[in-house]
C-alpha cells in the first residue's frame, strides 16, 4: 500500500491576506489552498501572488500539506501564477474550473520546465457542468503520468453558480455529481476532497455535511474558516472502535489457521480478505493521523 496522506481538513484561504497566511503555520488542518484565484480581487492578484509564493518558499506550514490555487490557465493571471507557483515549489497546484482532460495534459512537462520539483502534484477543481459530464475522462489523466495529476476538489460553489441548484440540507441536488466525481476519482486511484460549507457559524449543520461527505466516501473536505477545522478532522478520522474492529479483522486473517481461507466468521460477521484489506487501509489512516501528534 502506498503511503497515506491524511487529508481531512483541507483549509483555503486568500492570498491576499497576510494574517491569515502567518496564521495558517499553527493551524491543526492537514492541507492548506493558498488562494490566488476566486478570494482575491483583481486589482490585488499580482501582490497575493507574491506574498504566496513568498510564503511557500519561507516554509514553516509543514507537516501541512502546502497548495496554491492559480488563476485559470485561460484567464489574464493564469500563466504567471502557475510559473511563480512551480519556482516556489509547493506540495501541489491546484488548477480551477477543469472542463476537459486537455487542460491537464502535459502539466507535469510544463511543471518541469518552470523549475518545479517532482513532488509537486497537480490537483483538478471540479467545478463546472462539464467537468460533471466528463469526471470519468479528466480522472483518467490521472494514468497519463505527466499530468501529475493527484487529487480532485470538489467546487460546489462554482457548481451552484454554473447550474442554479441550491443550497439545501443534505444536498440532494448535487449528490448524483458528488457521486460521479467520486466514482470518477476512484477509478483511476485519485484522492478527491467535498466542498467548502459557507454558513461559518453553524457548526451542527456543518458536522452533518462532514459526515455526509464521509459516508458518500470523500477522504476530507476543503474549509473555509479555522473554527471548521476540528470537526472536520474528527469526522473523516477513523473511529477508535472501526480501528479496533480493523485490527481484529487483520489478526484474524494472520492466524494460521486462516491461511487457506477467503471468508471466515468474526464476531457474528462474515469477514472476506476484501475486509482485511479495508482494515489494512484504516489502520495505516488512523496511524498517519497519530504519527502528526
Ligand atoms: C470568510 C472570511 C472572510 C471570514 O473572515 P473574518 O471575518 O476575518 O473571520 P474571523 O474574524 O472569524 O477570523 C478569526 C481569525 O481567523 C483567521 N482566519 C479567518 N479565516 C481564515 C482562513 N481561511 N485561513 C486562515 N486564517 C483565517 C483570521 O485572520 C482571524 O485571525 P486572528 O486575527 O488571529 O484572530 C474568511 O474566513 C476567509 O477569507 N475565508 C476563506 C475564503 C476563501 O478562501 N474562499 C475561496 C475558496 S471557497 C471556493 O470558492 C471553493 C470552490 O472554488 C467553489 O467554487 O466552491
Ligand atoms: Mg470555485
Amino acid at each position: 500500500m502506498t503511503a497515506i496522506r491524511p487529508r481531512r481538513s483541507v483549509l483555503y484561504m486568500p492570498g491576499s491576506n497576510a494574517r491569515a497566511l502567518e496564521k495558517a503555520r499553527t493551524l491543526p488542518c492537514d492541507a492548506l489552498i493558498l488562494d490566488l484565484e476566486d478570494a482575491v480581487a483583481p486589482d490585488v492578484k499580482e501582490a497575493a501572488r507574491e506574498a504566496v509564493c513568498a510564503a511557500v518558499r519561507a516554509g514553516g506550514y509543514a507537516p501541512r500539506e502546502v497548495v496554491i490555487r492559480v488563476n485559470g490557465l485561460d484567464t489574464p493571471w493564469g500563466e504567471a501564477d502557475l510559473a511563480a507557483a512551480a519556482g516556489a515549489a509547493p506540495d501541489a497546484i491546484l488548477i480551477p474550473k477543469v472542463s476537459h482532460p486537455d487542460t491537464l495534459v502535459s502539466l507535469g512537462a510544463r511543471l518541469r520546465r518552470l523549475g518545479a520539483p517532482e513532488r509537486t502534484r497537480v490537483w483538478a477543481m471540479i467545478e463546472t457542468p462539464l467537468a460533471i459530464l466528463r469526471a470519468e475522462a479528466i480522472a483518467s489523466a490521472a494514468h497519463d503520468v505527466d499530468t501529475r495529476l493527484s487529487c480532485l476538489v470538489m467546487g460546489t460553489n462554482d457548481l451552484a453558480k454554473e447550474t442554479r441548484a441550491r443550497f439545501v440540507p443534505g444536498r440532494a441536488p448535487m449528490l448524483p455529481w458528488l457521486a460521479t466525481a467520486i466514482l470518477a476519482a476512484r477509478a483511476y486511484g485519485l484522492d478527491i476532497l467535498d466542498g467548502v460549507y459557507n454558513a461559518l457559524s453553524d457548526e451542527r449543520s456543518f458536522r452533518a455535511e462532514c459526515e455526509a461527505g464521509r459516508d458518500l466516501g470523500f477522504d476530507g473536505k476543503t474549509l473555509i474558516h479555522p473554527n471548521q477545522v476540528a470537526a472536520a478532522n474528527e469526522t473523516f478520522a477513523p473511529a477508535p472502535d472501526e480501528v479496533e474492529h480493523g485490527r481484529a479483522i487483520i489478526a484474524a486473517f494472520e492466524k494460521p489457521e486462516n491461511a487457506a481461507k477467503g471468508a471466515i466468521s468474526l464476531d457474528g460477521r462474515m469477514v472476506e480478505r476484501l475486509h482485511a484489506e479495508m482494515a489494512r487501509r484504516t489502520v495505516a489512516l488512523a496511524d498517519a493521523i497519530a504519527a502528526r501528534g
